[in-house]
């Protein structure tokens, strides 16, 4: 046994790059080690802290997210779920395999611990964040009590177009790597392990990041073809993230101190019309130009925005209808957000029209007092409504990290 096949068998990180697989040594190693992969180097993000991995962790290059309804009125199934899924993940983001038996070691005789199709994937970065739905405070498992105020079904804003089959629920997985079959793979085996105690409601697959969140990552392009994430929330700014990120034990209910609120929105991107715009109106509708991604009026991308500068002919460079103004700080109170979405496309809509568009993801301290206020001024003003619908949408308090001897929620239900 080579030493690189001993410490993937054994878990053991090596010296900072820990190369680690779900299963049997193989071709994961051998990616990693001919260079072949490019996030070898940072293959596993810690499971264990004060907050959830996958808030804050420089964005992954994918996403299985999946909302799922509680079947049981047990509350303590509910829990053993809790504490089963814990251990799972703490497992699959470590790059192991499911169970004590995996995919190909049980006995012959039973379905397989693991379902197999992340074996000699490597762990890919994969993170594992779950959340939980203002459902799930109803009158089902005692918790009515300890809903925080902030957690309520989001209001209708204009121009919706909700669909409830890709609405609400009362969990949420959200599952990010950099490789597509290991995130799927993460929600399938935490799904399987939920059978008879939850189901799942929805779900969305994304590919590509269509932001970043930490000053180490370039920023991805979007779907419209423009640089999306420039003036985000970034890792390397914990002020910005204790003052806008995460709730404090002062906030409201303590169990969701060092936690946040994941707001969630499937927003179909109607390209074919966005296609046929001009290229100066494009610009105008973001606020930024496309090449660079430079606010308009400045030159390069990481610019200070100055919304009040104004062009050759006198008028405002930064238009009133911008996206990017009317979803600033500055037009809102200080409000910003952390945004974490994935691009995504749904095959066709069967009349000719491609189903693609962003799961929009963001995380905030207090939704009625960022995410809410920021979407009402996109829904009222935003020109890029004209381009966009939001067809799902949903809520859900994202509890604080969890310790090496603990389980996902277990300031709420301990
Ligand atoms: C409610 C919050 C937001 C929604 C919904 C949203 C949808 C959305 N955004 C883009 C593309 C871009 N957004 C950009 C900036 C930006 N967007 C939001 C918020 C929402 N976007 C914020 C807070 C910001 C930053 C504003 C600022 O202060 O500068 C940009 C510019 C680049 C960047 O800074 O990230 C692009 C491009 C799409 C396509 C979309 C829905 C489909
Ligand atoms: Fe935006």
């Amino acid at each position: 046994m080579t030493e690189f096949s001993r410490r993937r068998m054994f878990g053991i990180a090596g010296t900072g790059v820990a190369i680690v697989g779900a299963g049997a040594a193989g071709a994961g190693i051998d990616r990693a080690m001919s260079g072949q992969s490019a996030h070898a180097a940072t293959d596993i993000v810690p499971f264990h802290g004060a907050n959830q991995a996958g808030i804050v962790t420089p964005a992954q290059e994918h996403l299985h997210f999946a909302s799922l309804n509680v079947t049981t009125t047990d509350r303590a199934k509910l829990v053993s779920l809790l504490k089963e899924w814990t251990d799972a993940a703490r497992r699959m983001t470590g790059g192991h395999e499911v169970g004590t038996t995996g995919a190909v070691s049980g006995s012959l005789a039973a379905p397989p611990d693991d379902t197999g199709e992340a074996l000699e994937l490597p762990a890919s970065s994969l993170t594992l964040t779950v959340g939980f739905g203002p459902s799930l405070f109803d009158d089902r498992f005692g918790l009515a009590g300890k809903r925080p105020a902030a957690l309520a079904e989001l209001p209708s804003f204009p121009k919706d177009n909700l669909d409830p089959a890709r609405s609400g629920g009362d969990l949420c997985i959200q599952a990010c790597a950099n490789d597509p079959q290991v995130a799927v793979h993460a929600v399938r085996n935490l799904v399987r392990l939920g059978f008879g105690t939850t189901e799942v409601r929805w779900s969305q697959l994304g590919f590509g990041r269509s932001s970043s969140t930490s000053v180490s990552q370039t920023t991805p392009r979007n779907l419209f073809g423009f640089k999306d994430g420039t003036n985000n929330l970034k890792a390397e700014d914990p002020a910005a993230l204790n003052d806008q990120v995460w709730v404090a034990p002062e906030d409201d209910q303590a169990w969701l101190a060092g936690g946040s609120y994941l707001v969630a929105r499937r927003i179909r991107m109607h390209i074919e019309t966005w296609d046929r715009t001009s290229l100066d109106e494009q610009q105008k509708v973001i606020g930024r130009t496309k090449g660079s991604g430079a606010p308009l009026g400045q030159s390069a991308e990481f610019d200070q925005v100055d919304l009040h500068v104004h062009g050759e002919g006198g008028e405002l460079a930064i238009a009133d209808d911008a996206h990017i103004r009317l979803a600033s700080a500055e037009s809102l109170n200080g409000a910003k957000i952390l945004r974490r979405g994935y691009n995504f496309v749904d095959g066709s809509d069967g009349l000719g029209h491609l189903e693609a568009g962003l799961f929009f993801i963001c995380f905030n301290r207090d939704p009625r007092k960022q995410y809410i206020p920021m979407q009402r001024a996109l829904s009222a003003h935003d020109a890029m409504m004209e381009y966009v619908e939001h067809t799902g949408s949903a809520l859900f308090a994202v509890p604080p990290g969890v310790s090496e001897t603990g389980y996902w929620g277990d300031s709420l239900f301990g």
